[in-house]
């Protein structure tokens, strides 16, 4: 050791004060890290090294003398009358082993005699609360842990934090620290509320929980799915102190707190290491994140001799479980179909360990994450894994970029179905439009055109579409009425009589109505009601199959949304393809009488004749259809208009006679844009 430091020494020291105290400001300020925990704690250790090493090199401001950052000016200041400091780590049971002997020593106990209380390290963020006479009066973050940042009006949003405390008998005064934490399920909710609205996404739930506390409107803290456990009282009338700390978290139950319900006692430091062990296995089984246990000497009388160094208590310590980020690199992005269609990019890694797990695969949600996080494939980016929720990307490391990295775009075709891909303004999901015919929703579609409100086949349950499909026995719902009685009796728990019934039940469901069979093609967004509207309106399939997305937001109730569903759906060749062979297999329905308010040429007649240059015959056909009017094959008196295109004969003749109007195909089809009728 050397008092003097040679200036390399100090060059790297203050280096590495810069880089943690960066860390610091961004993950306690803005709640937006910019490395991983590990590599914060590595920087950190390389510090506490070098002024090991080094004494003179330290100084009360460096970051292993202080805790946590300085709070935002955004919000009023307070000191804490005790400070919230931060706690030292144990890696392993040696360190633990270690820790223990350290404290029995001045303690003059055996450390197998010596009780802890064990508990969960709740990766959120510290809090403390003030009460007097019972009444919720301050409330405020940890900040440096000298002075934190007045948060009373954010706290008193959380149910789990009493306004007052329950039964009676309350002290003088309370300060209750605690954890403010969000749980898993709460946390993918939020972010996939902020996803949609286009608004912050936070990287894990312990920036969501300090993100969320420290919004300046309450009204926001409100809306967010934050919950506060207690885990130390730091003041209390003398008249009222315990013996221990168990004893004061009891207190603080009756008193209406929320305690981990992981909390125990135990005796020894093999006790202690077994909780950890245990604890550990039960991580990824928790609905929140801990980043590792906290072993607290119970008796307050020990901890009062034990004290404090620095910037953490000696009495206790936090074993620290491994890292839920890690840093990888992306070596490819693949599209997965899900049971709706949707497509979701999963990011291929290489193999890390992420909390005990090796990953390789990790979601990127959707393009506008991925734009979001400005992914390329070949980026070094940073992956969270917790509980049993899928792993994902949160962060990309711009400054380490390849320069061979590659942009990542959507696939034009399915990769499981080769159908075309959907992608409609205003919505984040890009998915496969062949919703009949595609593999990856076949059980799905299945499923929903079966069903009771759609073509109501009796008998045909979710277990047996699952036989169906993974025989390969079905493929589109046409299949369904392609079954042989045989095929069927064949099944396990079948036999004849239930197959009879089936194929039965398959006639029976051939006569539906048009409606039913909208509703039964599982169009996205074409819910009863609207499949019914569609029926209504356009009277006939092909009508509908016809009509354009100009057409569709016409009618009342269609939103742009929808008609760019049932557009893109029937503009899909394989779903069109399963249509024809519904219908070939005896699907019908009777004709639908079409609501005479949105259909500008209802209980008209037209004939079309000639050659038609621009339209195709049966689109033009179907275009009229869809405006309402019938099509004829035959010009009479009751005929409203005759199109003669090219090479007319004798219809044109016989309309001339009859003097019935003869519109030539330009002026149909001025007509058929002005309603928007053309596909
Ligand atoms: N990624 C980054 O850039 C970055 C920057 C700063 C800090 N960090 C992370 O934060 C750690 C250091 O932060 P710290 O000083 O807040 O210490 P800490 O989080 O490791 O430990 C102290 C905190 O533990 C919490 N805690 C949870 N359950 C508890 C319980 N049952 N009893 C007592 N306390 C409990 C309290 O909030 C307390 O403030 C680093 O090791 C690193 O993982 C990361
Ligand atoms: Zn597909």
């Amino acid at each position: 050791m050397s008092a003097t430091i040679p200036a390399p020494i100090q060059e790297q020291a203050d280096d590495l004060r810069r880089q943690i105290d960066d860390a610091n400001h961004q993950y306690y300020v803005e709640d937006a890290p910019a490395l991983t925990d590990a590599e914060y704690d590595r920087l950190m250790r390389e510090l506490h090294a070098l002024e090991q090493d080094y004494p003179a090199l330290v100084t009360p401001d460096s970051p292993t003398q202080r805790v946590g950052a300085k709070p935002d000016a955004g919000f009023p200041e307070v000191e804490h009358a005790v400070p919230m400091l931060s706690l030292d780590n144990a890696f392993d049971e040696t360190e633990l082993r270690a820790f223990g002997t350290r404290i029995a020593k001045p303690l003059k106990i055996e450390a197998c005699a010596l009780e802890f209380c064990c508990e969960p390290k709740l990766d959120g963020a510290a809090v403390s609360l003030v009460y007097e006479r019972g009444q919720l009066v301050h409330g405020a973050t940890r900040g440096d842990g000298r002075t934190g940042e007045d948060i009373t009006s954010n706290l008193r949003t959380l149910r789990s934090v009493p306004l007052r405390l329950r039964g009676s008998d309350w002290p003088e005064l309370l300060e209750v620290r605690g954890e403010v934490y969000m749980r898993h399920s709460g946390f993918e909710a939020l972010n996939e509320r902020a996803r949609e609205a286009g608004d912050k996404v936070f990287a894990n739930p312990r920036n969501a929980a300090a993100g969320s506390l420290r919004q300046l409107d309450p009204s926001i803290t409100a809306t967010r799915p934050l919950e506060f456990c207690a885990y130390q009282v730091a003041r209390i009338d003398e008249a009222r102190e315990q013996p221990t700390h168990s004893a004061n978290m009891a207190l603080l139950r009756d008193w209406g707190f929320k305690t981990n319900p992981e909390l125990s006692v135990v005796t020894g430091i093999e006790a202690v290491i077994a909780f950890c062990a245990q604890l550990g296995e039960k991580r990824d089984g928790l609905d929140y994140d801990i980043d590792g246990a906290v072993l607290k000497v119970n008796a307050l009388s020990h901890q009062r001799t034990l004290g404090f160094v620095s910037r953490a208590p000696r009495w206790a310590i936090a074993f620290k479980y491994p890292a839920q980020e890690q840093i990888t690199r992306v070596r490819d992005v693949e599209f997965q179909v899900g049971r709706t269609g949707k497509l979701t990019p999963v990011a291929k890694l290489a193999p890390v360990q992420v909390a005990g797990v090796t990953v390789s695969n990790a979601t990127l949600h959707n393009m506008d994450e991925i734009r979001r996080l400005d992914l390329r494939i070949g980026d070094t980016v940073t992956v969270y894994r917790a509980g049993d929720v899928i792993p994902k990307v949160v962060g990309v490391q711009t400054d380490k970029r390849p320069n061979d990295a590659q942009a990542i775009t959507l696939p034009e075709a399915c990769p499981v179905c080769g159908s075309g891909i959907e992608q409609i303004e205003g919505e984040a999901d890009a998915r496969c439009s062949g919703g009949l015919y595609c593999g990856a929703q076949r059980r799905e579609a299945l499923k929903h055109f079966a069903s009771r409100r759609a073509m109501d086949i009796d008998g045909l349950g979710v277990k047996l579409i699952d036989q169906l499909v993974e025989r390969e026995l079905v493929k589109t719902p046409a299949d369904l009425f392609k079954l042989e009685c045989e095929t069927l009796a064949e099944l396990p728990r079948m036999g004849q009589k239930s197959a009879q019934n089936l194929i039965e039940s398959f006639d029976k469901a051939r006569s539906t109505t048009l409606a039913r069979f909208i509703y039964a093609l599982g169009v996205r967004e074409v819910g009863e009601t609207t499949a019914a509207l569609l029926a209504n309106h356009f009277g006939t399939l092909e009508a509908l199959m016809a009509a354009s997305e100009a057409a569709l937001v016409e009618i009342n109730d269609i939103g742009p949304i929808v008609a760019a569903h049932v557009r893109a759906f029937f503009d899909q060749p394989h779903n069109r393809e399963t249509i024809e062979d519904l219908i070939e297999q005896g699907v019908t329905w009777p004709v639908v009488e079409i609501d005479a308010v949105d259909a500008p040429l209802k209980g008209q007649t037209w004939v079309l004749t000639g050659t038609l240059e621009t339209l195709a015959r049966d689109d033009a056909k179907a275009a009229l259809t869809a405006l309402g009017a019938k099509v004829s094959g035959s010009v009479s008196k009751k005929t409203h208009a005759l199109v003669a295109g090219a090479a007319a004969g004798s219809k044109l003749d016989k309309a001339r006679t009859l003097e019935i109007p003869i519109w030539s195909e330009d002026e149909l089809v001025q007509l058929l844009d002005q309603h928007g009728a053309r596909s």
